[in-house]
């Protein structure tokens, strides 16, 4: 016989409520076990939806205070594990097998900051505990491989002359257009080789079991970015911006593009938000203020953060080493850190994709 009381070391657990999606663990499905024997000494097995090792400290402790608060506890145990499952992409397409969910990252306009904020939402996610890789579709300016720090002419090793192996830096798997092509491909190319292509790159590469791939989309919203919304199984996106007036317009388009072909828009990030003198630590907003606020707003999505524009941003992304991983620490790697927990907290109560479980039936006429 157990000396403490189950419903209170329930509502003990209860006390915590998941800072991103405001529920407690009960009502999130998150509580795999909880024990207590005769000594007192309580087990607690939590499982999460999305990737938060950034947190998990923080929820043990309050967990552990909580729980050694009530009465006949002796000890507290609280293991924390993390489960991702693949989530439902548009027009019920099947997932890739060995990715589970495709986030695409997309900007209405060019120049943005896509890819820094795709790269170093990636490398956040993997420090979260998920396992990720970047696809650089840009291919009118792909820079993935410039940002993690691959030089001028890098090309993956291929598996039996049909497969690429994703190059491997900073713990995130990488593939991208530059790899394949030379200075001059990229010009030439229409719409439907740049989607054909960008198929091919994703569905020839050998990636290792991703729990999430970041694509990041060549910018604006023409028929390029529209037929690969409509040809990649994507779960959700996430649409970076500044918070000038034009590259809000284009934001919108961005989110009608999405909203256009069944992909759940995550969020809005609002990049160069306000400028930070390297000097003196001013704070400027230099390309307006609460631009990405309004439109999360206005079309009822959520507002996942607002990066400065900061020097450091800059040199430490286009030299190889993103923010993130050059300064885990800093304020500007939390804030990516936040913004990864976000979009993947949002994603994990989406519904589940089912339709890889189902065996295919084709009823054919003889
Ligand atoms: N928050 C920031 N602070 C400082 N510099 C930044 C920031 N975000 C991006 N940059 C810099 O701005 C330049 C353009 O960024 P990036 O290549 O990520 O934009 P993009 O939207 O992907 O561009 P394109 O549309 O050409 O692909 C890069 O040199 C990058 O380092």
């Amino acid at each position: 016989m157990s000396q403490v009381d189950a419903a209170q070391l329930e509502s003990a657990i209860k006390c915590y409520q998941d800072p991103y999606l405001n529920e407690d663990l009960y009502a999130l499905n998150a509580i795999q076990k909880v024990e207590s024997d005769e000594q007192g000494n309580v087990t607690v097995e939590i499982q999460m939806g999305y990737p938060c090792d950034g947190i998990k400290g923080g929820m043990v402790q309050i967990l552990t205070s909580s729980i050694e608060n009530v009465e006949g506890v002796e000890s507290v145990k609280i293991n924390v594990t993390t489960k991702i499952i693949p989530h439902q992409v548009q027009n019920h397409m099947k997932n890739m097998d060995k990715v589970k969910n495709i986030i695409a990252v997309a900007s209405g306009k060019g120049g943005v900051g896509k890819s820094t904020t795709s790269i170093n939402l990636a490398l956040a996610l993997s420090q979260e505990g998920a396992k990720v890789g970047i696809l650089d579709a840009d291919i009118y300016g792909p820079s993935v491989g410039l940002m993690l720090g691959f030089p001028d002419g890098t090309k993956p090793k291929t598996h039996e002359n049909q497969f690429f192996i994703p190059l491997e830096r900073h713990g995130i798997q990488a593939m991208s257009m530059a790899f394949l092509v030379n200075d001059k491909t990229p010009m030439v190319w229409r719409g439907p080789m740049v989607s054909g292509a960008v198929q091919q790159l994703l569905n020839q590469s050998l990636w290792d079991d991703l729990d999430y791939l970041i694509v990041d989309m060549p910018p604006g919203t023409g028929d390029i970015q529209l037929t690969l919304s409509q040809k990649v199984p994507v779960a959700g996106s996430v649409i970076v911006t500044t918070p000038q007036d034009i590259a809000l317009l284009d934001c919108k388009k961005g989110i009608e593009m999405f909203r256009k072909v069944d992909i759940p828009v995550l969020g809005v990030i609002e990049n160069m938000s306000v400028h930070i003198c390297s000097n003196c630590g001013h704070h400027e907003p230099l390309f307006g203020e609460g631009g990405g606020e309004r439109i999360a707003e206005e079309y009822e999505t959520a507002l996942l953060g607002q990066l400065p524009l900061h020097k450091t941003i800059r040199e430490q992304t286009d030299s190889g080493t993103p923010t993130v991983v050059a300064e885990p620490d800093s304020e500007v790697a939390l804030m990516y850190r936040d913004i990864a927990r976000k979009v993947t907290a949002e994603l994990s109560q989406r519904a589940k994709n089912y339709t890889n479980l189902f065996p295919e039936i084709i009823v054919s006429q003889d």
